[in-house]
């Protein structure tokens, strides 16, 4: 007997991200596409899906989060824009859930998974660590969701190995021009038109830098790892943030 396709709604499908989503998941076996919606769509249209994948806007997802929950759908979420407040929200609601699954990735290529993996490596062993992150000119936030969560990784390693802040001898400074702060590592954003997703971590030490750079250069580099997530997702309760849970790197 063959099993029935895991079926799947999309959340931003007019979206940059959206419209890339409902055309993998046209082309992905085992799993069929049941509503593609947008900004001003009604949610009851999401009909009988069981996984919604939603990339749409920070401020719109954690409303779209709430419903899916109360209507025990699992969800995949490439949105940016997640605090701690909004994760400690999601825990709580989906505490008496038992069989439900949330899963946020701040990002779905392979790539920049593994660049972030790297950074949280090497973070201990370098007297500063800096990231620098590039985006096209459409994106609404910053910095991005990647970099924040690569600068939190290496502000915990730092922490975790006994690190003071790195030496720093700017004392007059053009505000922002050193960056904004994330978990104590300074994130810089730059947004060009011409570009997709790109991000390099920077370490300084004594006599040497080394240099992680990842490139996103298509929205297909994030669709295996959406797809992957759609297929985990039914089968993993409660919140997993980040692929790398997934991947088990
Ligand atoms: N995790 C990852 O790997 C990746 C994450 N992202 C993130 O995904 C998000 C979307 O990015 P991108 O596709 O470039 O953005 P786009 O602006 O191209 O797409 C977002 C779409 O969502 C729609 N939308 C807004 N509010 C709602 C809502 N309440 N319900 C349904 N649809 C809604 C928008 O409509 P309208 O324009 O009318 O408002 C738009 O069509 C961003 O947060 C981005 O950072 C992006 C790439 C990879
Ligand atoms: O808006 C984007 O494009 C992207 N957003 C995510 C982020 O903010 O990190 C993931 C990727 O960088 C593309």
């Amino acid at each position: 007997m063959t099993e029935s396709p895991i079926r799947v709604g999309v959340l931003g499908a007019r979206g940059r991200m959206g419209a890339t989503v409902v055309k993998a998941v046209e082309g992905a076996p085992g799993l069929e596409v049941a509503a593609a919606l947008d900004a001003g769509d009604d949610l009851a249209g999401l009909g009988a899906a069981q996984v919604v994948v939603d990339f749409t806007h920070p401020d719109a997802v954690m409303g779209n989060l709430r419903h899916l929950i109360a209507h025990d759908v699992h969800a995949v979420v490439g949105t940016t824009g997640f605090t701690d407040e909004r994760l400690a929200e999601l825990r709580e609601l989906l505490a008496p859930k038992p069989g439900l699954g949330v899963l946020i990735a701040p990002n779905f290529a392979l790539g920049a998974v593994l660049a972030m993996r790297f950074a949280a490596q090497a973070a201990k062993f370098y007297a500063s660590a800096e990231v620098i992150e590039l985006h096209h000119n459409r994106k609404a936030d910053a910095p991005s969701g990647t970099s924040a969560h690569t600068a939190r990784a290496i502000g915990e390693a730092r922490a975790a190995a006994g690190l003071e802040p790195g030496p720093d001898a700017t004392t007059s400074e053009v505000d922002g021009a050193r960056g904004a702060s994330v978990g104590g590592v300074r994130v810089h954003s730059v947004r060009l038109p011409g570009l997709v997703a790109h991000e390099e971590i920077l370490f300084g030490g004594e006599g040497e830098t080394l240099t992680i750079r990842h490139d996103s250069i298509d929205r297909s580099s994030f669709m295996p790892g959406v797809l992957l997530a759609v297929r985990t997702v039914v089968s993993r309760p409660g919140l997993t943030v980040g692929l790398e849970n997934v991947l088990e790197l």
